[in-house]
């Protein structure tokens, strides 16, 4: 190194040390202050904040609150950080959409601030969260909100090699994580530790505290150090001292925002419900779904593979707006796209399951449909709650079963829910049922889902806790079939069970068929009637006859021959296949019938091993450290898509050229046979030749015999001509097999010909 940029080295170092000593300087100035304002501030009325700027906080935390357009704290934001900012633990209950995120987030950077945490203390903070989505969510707002402190931040919510976020994740502050993916770290990781952890919190505390996650978190609770600081938010606030004790908070502030509110949910949300039976759901949804097209909905559906069969039938029957769905049966990178898709979007349909239902804070969602009843209230509050956030309006819809009706009504009012029964406008509805039966009728992959949401609607009613409103004798299963376009009803191996333990009495108890007497609130309102079909519904009838036509041809080309060899496709004009035969006929061509399911680390099914193929762009965000660019996701599933086409192009290809061999294969054998035909025709010449010299060849018989002897010979000369003519068919043999020796060389399907 020469003299001057050694120099210049050196001046440059000074500099930087200069900086940072400032910058500490500074520092340690501001959180002198802060630290003294906030002993102040144990009597300051939090109502009376009207800014954040006048709250004890850094301005590194002001920074990114004014970026983000945050300048007047909300409700839930003032009660709480009056005691948080503190070091206190805290219990929030506020309701959906108003806040809640920025009411951790805020004081565990600050109290990380004022704690000097940097890269050398570690893990400082752990926030856990029950769902992916959520997780994602909440690492975004802190990404935004923390910009300009230094702290690193990790979201761990698996889906990811586990071995390789461990050294990644040694080096952060902060965690987001979900629960199972975070013990997994913290027993298989021997690089992890939280023994410095400062601060816990858990969002959507009840759910984290709940049964479903009772063993990971005790896990968990079990690892932390017991002097930290917890805070527990959530719309739906346990109020168990043994959760609040089990979660380790110690004389914890409860702040429940909301508690004297006249009701549950946010002011701006218009609630409703409409009752129809069972089998009228799908025709109201689709009705409604048709004249909102113009809108962005989020429909609640109770089970998976009920979502992802609306989602696929209406990716068919063309609604006139986009779909789209959400379950815990996709994989991550999908379930996070499909989330950003329905943020951006103005209109659109989501079908989803109670995954969606929590905390998820989507701009601008107009309409939730609750189209199966929600299992509890609390359940209820979260849903409505997707709408109408923060300051904006919106409006749900619950669809409840004349069964359903009285005692759902009875535990929302209960919960200060009040909601406006509205009627239907019958004479917009037209049924949909016919549609889909002609879709499934040609669709066998549908029709299978179709069985599959059948049977796991009415699995989930029979397994909800609230017998008073769920009842699976009072849906009429054989009209609820029809209703999903299924033609026949798909037996019911573990309701037949059921009823056949279940006593008699109680069966007759809740019959649907019971009398009128039976069901009050049957006599007190109209059944919808859903006859009249609207003409724009009509025009959509013809048009997608035309469309399914086409589909279907397409799929019996693609789908079917490509997965069944020729034979066992049935076609119409043929007797069709019984089981047995089929099952003969696939051992007989070695095709295995039972795939072997693969699940990965998360229990989630790892479907199409092709599926699992991902871009160049998807392997560079399975190598990042943490969080997830959503710019990137967009890029990738782009870049699936194309893969997924390429996919899709090689497959057509391969079964052109199947086809084409086969013909191929055909027209030989009918030119071999024509060959033979040929050939044959000129041996018989041949042989009459052949036996022709023979005879010359042989004495007159006259001579030696006389002419009496010859003719009662005449069996033998038919000998003669015989064994010459089975002599011509060896020499054919071997001509035959010196042809197939020739042609072997020449062309394969000839050869199969002559080997079948
Ligand atoms: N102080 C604020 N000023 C303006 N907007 C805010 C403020 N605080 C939060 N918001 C906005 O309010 C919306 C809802 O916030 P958040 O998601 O934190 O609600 P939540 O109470 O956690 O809801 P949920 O119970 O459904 O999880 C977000 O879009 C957020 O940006």
């Amino acid at each position: 190194m020469d003299k001057r940029r050694k120099k210049k080295f050196h001046k440059n170092k000074e500099e930087k040390d200069e900086k940072s000593m400032t910058r500490v300087l500074r520092e340690e100035s501001e959180i002198n202050e802060l630290e003294q304002k906030k002993l102040e501030m144990a009597n300051v009325n939090p109502d009376e904040i009207d800014s954040f700027a006048k709250f004890p906080l850094s301005k590194y935390t002001l920074l990114g609150l004014k970026h983000n357009g945050f300048t007047v704290p909300t409700k839930v934001q003032r009660q709480t950080l009056v005691y948080s900012l503190r070091g206190m633990d805290v219990v929030g209950a506020a309701k959906t959409g108003s806040g809640k995120t920025l009411a951790f987030i805020i004081p565990l950077l600050e109290n990380l601030y004022v704690k000097k945490w940097s890269s050398v203390d570690g893990l400082g903070a752990l926030i856990i969260t029950p769902t992916r989505e959520l997780a994602y969510q909440i690492f975004e707002v802190l990404k935004n909100v923390g910009k300009s402190h230094d702290f690193s931040a990790g979201l761990i919510i698996g889906g990811k090699d586990l071995k390789y976020e461990w050294n990644l994740i040694s080096g952060c502050n902060i965690l987001i994580c979900t629960p199972g993916r975070l013990l997994h770290h913290m027993l298989e990781n021997p690089d992890f530790s939280c023994e410095y952890v400062q601060m816990l919190v858990l969002d959507e505390a009840d759910q984290c505290l709940s049964m479903g996650f009772a063993e990971t978190m005790n896990c968990i609770l079990e690892e932390l150090p017991e002097d930290r600081q917890t805070m527990l938010f959530s719309a739906t606030q346990t109020r168990d001292v043994k959760d609040l004790i089990r979660a380790g908070c110690k004389n914890p502030v409860f702040c429940s925002v909301h508690e004297f509110s006249k009701t549950a949910t946010p002011r701006g949300l218009v609630e409703s419900y409409i009752v129809c039976k069972c089998e009228e759901k799908f025709t109201f949804l689709w009705s409604f779904i048709r004249h909102h097209r113009k809108n962005k909905i989020l429909v609640f559906m109770s089970t998976c593979k009920q979502a992802k069969y609306m989602f696929d039938i209406y990716c068919k029957l063309n609604a006139g707006v986009p779909v789209l769905c959400l379950h815990g049966g996709m994989n991550q990178l999908r379930r996070l796209a499909v989330y950003d898709i329905f943020c951006q979007k103005e209109n659109v349909v989501l079908f989803a399951t109670d995954l969606a239902s929590r905390g998820l804070d989507i701009p601008a969602v107009d309409w939730v449909v609750q189209i199966d009843c929600p299992e509890d209230v609390t359940t209820y509050i979260h849903r409505v709650g997707r709408t109408a956030r923060y300051a904006n309006s919106g409006e749900a819809v619950l669809v409840l079963t004349p069964h359903e009706e009285e005692p759902m009504l009875a535990n929302l009012k209960a919960k200060n829910i009040e909601v406006d029964r509205i009627e239907v406008d019958t004479s917009k509805m037209s049924s949909i049922h016919t549609k889909m039966e002609i879709i499934l009728s040609k669709n066998n992959e549908l029709k299978e889902e179709s069985v599959r949401a059948f049977k796991a609607y009415v699995k989930s009613v029979t397994l909800m806790k609230d017998k008073k409103v769920f009842n699976v004798d009072s849906i009429d299963i054989d009209a609820y079939a029809r209703s999903l376009g299924l033609a026949v009803t798909p037996r019911l191996r573990f309701l037949q069970n059921q009823k056949k333990q279940r006593p008699k009495q109680t069966e007759d108890t809740h019959n649907w068929n019971c009398s009128a007497d039976e069901k009050p609130w049957k006599s007190k309102f109209t059944t919808l009637d859903f006859g009249t079909e609207d003409i724009d519904e009509e025009d959509f009838l013809t048009s997608t006859k035309k469309e399914q036509a086409e589909i279907i041809q397409e799929e019996e080309e693609s789908s079917e021959s490509a997965s069944f060899p020729e034979d066992l496709v049935v076609s119409s004009k043929k007797k069709p296949l019984t089981k047995q035969a089929v099952v003969k006929k696939l051992m007989k061509k070695n095709i295995v019938l039972n795939t072997k399911i693969v699940f990965n680390e998360e229990g989630v099914e790892v479907k199409n091993p092709e599926k699992q193929q991902t871009s160049e762009v998807a392997q560079q965000l399975e190598d990042q450290k943490s969080g997830i660019n959503i710019t990137q996701l967009q890029e990738i599933m782009k870049q699936e898509d194309v893969i997924d086409r390429k996919l899709e192009a090689s497959k057509k290809r391969e079964q052109k050229e199947i086809k084409k061999r086969k013909e191929m294969a055909k027209k030989a054998e009918e030119k071999i046979e024509v060959e033979d035909m040929v050939e044959e025709g000129d041996e018989e010449s041949d042989v009459d030749e052949r036996t022709q010299n023979i005879i010359d060849s042989l004495p007159d018989p006259d001579k030696i015999y006389g002419r009496k002897k010859r003719d009662s010979d005449s069996d033998s000369d038919d000998e003669v001509s015989n064994k010459s003519s089975d002599e011509s068919d060896d020499g054919r043999g071997a001509a035959e097999s010196s042809e197939d020796d020739s042609s072997s060389e020449e062309s394969e399907p000839e050869k199969k010909v002559k080997i079948r």
